[in-house]
């Protein structure tokens, strides 16, 4: 029989033998793919959701069908269908559905067998959650092979409480079930990257800059060519791994140095980082120092900036076709994120550098240096460094929602001092060529520190303050 679905009458003739073929297929022929269809149908259709629990027991209790295990599962966990949650029984059935090679039960069993904190309430098991995870990942579940590579990420301590991501010293000497391993993390992070899972690509973009455009950060970067709504960023992203975490490096001004500070495409730099699944970025500058005490060769974790720029594009809200929609007016305290903050700094003391926890960058149009009288009026905006390019980035990198923070070498004096020479391009090279294991050092302690952190709700915010900003009538 056919139906003419444009009539209410006939979807809802259509839906009721579907019910009917459903029932006979499951009931009478006995096929427990039906069944399962049968569980979808009273979920979907009917919103009964007791039946269909009904269902997805029997069709794995007594037909051993793995996808319906998993349902099973998820409603045991959810206390769906059933008067209350039940996490040892869900386990029960998610265990049951890996057996049965559903990747997804095996994905679930391993998670509960493996999760800690105080909402939890199954006996965890380390080693066997693990190989349901391992299964899973082997059969290309993407987030599977993502939860893996964290864990070679941090290691999986015995006594998880003794675990502190601000004291990598401390963890070193703890009792590990599993061991830190940055190449196994490595592995599943791509793995879980090539099926589709993007926050297992690339969680950390780093932007280098004047000096920094191509610094050997990875053994085996891969190169991968990105488009955007804005244009194509300043190169090639490279992607690769800083002991173990998924990194992508951009050359600000193209690899090349082909792009002075106003004609580089921030929106497609960012833009291209957020496509490609960063989460956060850690950017370095060449700066000239405003006050005496920052000198030469000393770090700036910036913290503020000024802005004597004109005509660069600095907003992604602007109607460009493939963009966000609406106007944004976004909050400029803080200007960077104070967390990637706070990784930079501990990684530049631990370092034992000279590091300036605080700094106000004044961003100057360029691609001339400032006049003595500009540096002098600088000085008294109190501003600490001057660059070229920290706005817009720092502000299009806030409007993507993304955690942003950039470490400032000191590089020269700018212009301002009596008797000395005025800053030059080779003196910022040299400088920068002469401090870059600074910035590399600073850059991948950082990484490491960032992607210990498990509580990753300060993500959320950025995004949250974000939505707040936008303006939008329909
Ligand atoms: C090469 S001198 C001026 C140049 O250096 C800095 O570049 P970046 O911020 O990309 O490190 C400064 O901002 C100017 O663009
Ligand atoms: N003095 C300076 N002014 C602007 N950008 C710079 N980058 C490095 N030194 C600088």
């Amino acid at each position: 029989m056919t139906y003419d679905l444009k009539r209410e009458e006939e979807v809802k003739e259509y839906v009721e033998n579907l019910g009917i073929e459903y029932r006979f297929g499951c009931y009478k022929e006995k096929k427990p793919e039906v069944c399962h269809l049968l569980g979808d149908y009273l979920e979907a259709i009917k919103k009964d959701f007791s039946k269909a629990a009904a269902v997805f027991k029997t069709n794995c209790d007594d037909y051993n069908y793995g996808k319906s295990c998993l349902k099973y599962g998820n409603y045991a966990l959810l206390g769906k269908g059933r008067e209350k949650s039940d996490t040892q029984e869900a386990l029960k059935y998610f265990e049951k559905g890996c057996e049965l090679n559903d990747p997804t039960a095996c994905l679930h069993a391993g998670v509960i067998l493996t999760a800690t904190g105080p909402a939890v309430t199954v006996q965890r098991d380390v080693p066997k959650g693990y190989n349901y995870l391992k299964k899973s990942c082997d059969q290309n579940d993407a987030m599977a092979c993502h939860y893996l590579a964290g864990m070679y990420l941090t290691g999986v301590p015995k006594n998880p409480t003794e675990y502190n991501p601000h004291n990598p010293e401390k963890n070193k000497n703890l009792d590990y079930l599993i061991k830190p391993d940055p190449i196994q993390a490595f592995g599943f992070a791509k793995k879980g990257c090539e099926n589709g899972n993007i926050f297992a690509c690339a969680n950390i973009g780093i932007i280098g800059g004047s000096g920094f455009d191509d610094p050997d950060l990875f053994e085996n970067p891969i190169p991968r060519d990105v488009d955007t709504p804005f244009g194509k960023p300043s190169d090639v992203l490279l992607e690769g791994s800083i002991k173990g975490v998924s990194c992508v490096l951009l050359a600000r001004h193209g690899r090349k140095h082909q792009y002075q500070p106003s004609d580089v495409n921030y929106r497609a730099n960012i833009w291209a980082l957020k496509q490609i699944g960063c989460t956060h970025i850690l950017a370095t500058t060449a700066t000239g120092s405003l006050v005496e005490n920052y000198r030469p060769g000393d770090l700036v974790i910036l913290d503020d900036f000024i802005d004597r720029t004109w005509g660069r594009k600095c907003t992604f809200f602007d109607g460009t076709s493939g963009g966000p929609r609406g106007v944004c007016h976004l909050p400029m305290r803080p200007a960077f994120c104070e967390r990637a903050r706070g990784a930079l700094v501990t990684a530049a003391n631990e370092a034992g550098l000279r590091c300036h926890e605080r700094g106000t960058a004044v961003t100057i149009q360029g691609p001339r240096f400032s006049s003595r009288a500009e540096s002098l009026m600088h000085r008294q905006w109190g501003a600490h460094v001057v660059n070229m390019t920290t706005v817009p980035e720092v502000v299009l990198a806030k409007e993507a929602g993304l955690s942003y923070a950039a470490v400032a070498l000191v590089t020269d004096y700018d212009c301002w001092r009596d008797n000395e020479q005025s800053v030059s391009v080779s003196e910022v090279l040299e400088m920068f060529a002469r401090n870059i294991k600074k910035a590399i050092q600073v850059i991948v302690e950082a990484v490491v520190l960032l992607a210990a952190e498990d509580d990753l709700t300060y993500l959320d915010s950025h995004t949250d303050l974000v939505s707040s900003a936008v303006m939008l009538k329909d």
